[in-house]
């Protein structure tokens, strides 16, 4: 068994390529299978040396490696071969209306009340047309030439899928500067490649009746694939996602601090009739099964992501959270805050709370409860009854008790209205801090 993730680097990659990424790498690990990485870099007008370095990056941040690599555009070579096969045997034919013709041509047939497919003219080209029309300095482009049927296949997530190919133009495969579409390096690679598994978004549907049809006439076996096609993960609102517009990348999810295994762990359960929870790579491959992915597009949903992430942050061992952490940081200060982030960009903040400066906002109402707690400050040594101690004293001077003690000193500490236990964090922060804190707070 062998699967592939076949980006093209045209741009970062989203959680929704991510989604087919995992589902690739989760299947072929799952059943002792190969993975492979593709990077399909036929649109040289389009990609870039830039994205397929943040595809491998992105990737390996993730977890998800691959035991091969290979690049369309090193089999140039291998798909000329091909490409001369298909001509020969009448299969690519060569094409040489313009686009304003074929335009033409469309409107027409739409006006006629029929479907705008490309009606085969440059089939019925004799020799000498073609031969006219190159002296005349024309450079075909070429179409493959579907069959007339449909073509069947049972998918792994979407039942069983018919494409009929009499309802398809026939695809031109290599362009007018004799570049090849990706429609057909795809299946040469597949083939050469030995992949049994095609796991992709669901926008490919048409294209694997296509594929099928190619394969077909390439010598491949029928059934010689099997398929998957997953449903597109859609924006909260139920949008479209693009690697051109860097819509929930996965670069700016790694920039706000997002633990990879989180994402990885959602974009398995997403769209799935399993819940989404925090897994180790061990327990998401053990438990992944593509017969448990839903028909209908996924939503991403960023709050359910932030409430794993807060669970993976809580789990995470002090020394795997290090490399997110100040050098300085103690495992008493991951303890203290490691069940209060969503997001390991939020660490920061706290240690500055606990080691460094904040601004504390204004709480004039609060003033004279603020010298209060000033003054009920228990002096140093500190100790374990220092919290309690000091939280008495203030109930006794102020009178309060309650969320009308507990806020203001929260606030005026720590300059958030939540966050870890106020009894750890006055441990962290020490005498001397906790007093020019107050004092801050006193005159903010
Ligand atoms: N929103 C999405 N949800 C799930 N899968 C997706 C989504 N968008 C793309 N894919 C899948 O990601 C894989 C990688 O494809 P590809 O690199 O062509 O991405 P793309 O986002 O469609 O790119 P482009 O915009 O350059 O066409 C394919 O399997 C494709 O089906």
């Amino acid at each position: 068994m062998k699967l592939r993730f076949a980006p093209s680097p045209t741009g970062y990659l989203h959680v929704g390529n991510a989604r087919q990424a995992v589902a690739n790498f989760l299947y072929a690990r799952r059943h002792g299978g190969r993975f492979l990485l593709r990077i399909d870099d036929t649109d040289t007008a389009r990609s870039k040396p830039e994205y397929e370095d943040a595809i491998r990056r992105d990737l390996k941040w993730l977890g998800l490696d691959w035991d091969e690599e290979a690049r369309q555009s090193e089999r140039m070579g291998r798909y000329a071969e091909v490409i001369e096969k298909l001509k020969a045997s009448g299969r690519l034919y060569p094409c040489f209306e313009s686009e304003q013709e074929l335009n033409a041509k469309r409107e027409m047939r739409i006006k006629a009340g029929k479907p705008p497919l490309y009606d085969r003219a440059m089939l019925k080209l004799t020799p000498d047309q073609r031969a006219r029309a190159e002296a005349n300095g024309k450079v075909p482009y070429w179409r493959f030439r579907l069959t007339d049927g449909s073509r069947k296949w049972r998918d792994l997530v979407m039942g069983d899928c018919s494409v009929k190919l009499t309802a398809i133009s026939d695809p031109v495969l290599i362009r007018v500067d004799g570049t090849i579409l990706y429609t057909l390096a795809s299946v040469i690679d597949d083939l050469d490649m030995g992949i049994t598994h095609v796991v992709r978004g669901e926008d490919h549907v048409t294209n694997t009746g296509v594929q099928i049809d190619i394969a077909d006439a390439l010598g491949a076996k029928p059934d010689r694939f099997t398929f998957a096609h997953l449903p597109l993960l859609l924006d909260s609102d139920g949008g479209k996602l693009s690697k051109r517009f860097d819509s929930l990348g996965l670069k700016s999810l790694r920039a706000d601090g997002i633990e990879p295994m989180t994402i990885v762990s959602y974009l398995a359960r997403v769209g799935t009739s399993d819940d989404p929870e925090v897994m180790t790579m061990e327990e998401a491959i053990a438990s992944y099964d593509l017969s448990h992915v839903s028909k209908s597009a996924a939503r991403f949903d960023m709050r359910q992501l932030l409430a794993l992430n807060r669970r993976a942050l809580h789990n995470l061992p002090f020394e795997v959270a290090r490399e997110h952490l100040p050098p300085e940081a103690t495992e008493d200060f991951w303890n203290a805050v490691r069940g209060n982030v969503d997001l390991t960009a939020e660490i920061p903040h706290w240690w500055d709370v606990t080691q460094g400066t904040i601004i504390p906002p204004s709480q004039p109402d609060d003033r004279v409860f603020l010298q209060q707690a000033l003054d009920t400050l228990p002096s140093e040594p500190w100790g374990e009854t220092t919290w309690t101690d000091w939280v008495n004293a203030l109930k006794a001077a102020s009178g309060r008790k309650g969320k009308a003690l507990f806020m203001p000193l929260r606030l005026a500490l720590t300059g958030e209205d939540s966050g870890p236990d106020l009894h750890t964090l006055l441990g962290l922060m020490g005498h001397a801090r906790t007093v020019t804190r107050l004092k801050d707070a006193i005159h903010a």
